[in-house]
């Protein structure tokens, strides 16, 4: 069915050149060809860091990881929940998520050699509250949001 989603998929499929697999709790998260030998100039990570880190050691790990992508001075757009301790990949398929706090964020940050630029925690208006992790977290519904 046509909908305002199918003119952003068109306008994305013109943009994105590849698709690659990551896996963050490597050491070296993207095949060795994939970016320049220099590095990426930034990164994005939406939602991924703290719901595939079963703990905080693991998910400071992964952080390490991607901050080896970057090229030196490059940047790391980071958006993740706060207060997660799970969500639904699909119909009773629970994935456990890391329950972080901002501190426990920053300290990680500074740990795997970021320096934070700009933090901004907010709380999700109730009608963006629309995934079932909302629903069962109401009370931790903070998303964080990270430039580097
Ligand atoms: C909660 S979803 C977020 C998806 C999307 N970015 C969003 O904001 O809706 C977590 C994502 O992490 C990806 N993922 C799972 N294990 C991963 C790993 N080891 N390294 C990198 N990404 C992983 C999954 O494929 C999934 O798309």
């Amino acid at each position: 069915a046509k909908g305002p989603w199918t003119e952003k998929a068109a306008k994305l499929r013109q943009v994105i050149t590849d698709v690659v697999p990551i896996d963050v709790h490597c050491s070296q998260p993207l095949a060795p060809d994939v970016l320049p030998p220099s590095g990426a100039d930034c990164l994005v990570s939406c939602f991924c860091l703290e719901s595939v880190s079963p703990d905080l050691p693991s998910f400071t790990r992964a952080l390490g990881h991607t901050r080896k992508l970057l090229r030196p001075g490059g940047h790391l757009l980071l958006i993740g929940a706060l207060g997660e301790s799970y969500y639904f990949a699909g119909p009773g398929v629970r994935i456990p998520v890391v329950p972080l706090d901002e501190a426990q964020v920053c300290a990680s940050l500074k740990e795997s050699g970021y320096t934070l630029i700009r933090l901004e925690v907010y709380t999700l208006p109730p009608d963006m509250r629309v995934g079932r992790q909302w629903i069962i977290r109401e009370q931790i519904e903070n998303v964080l949001t990270l430039f580097f």
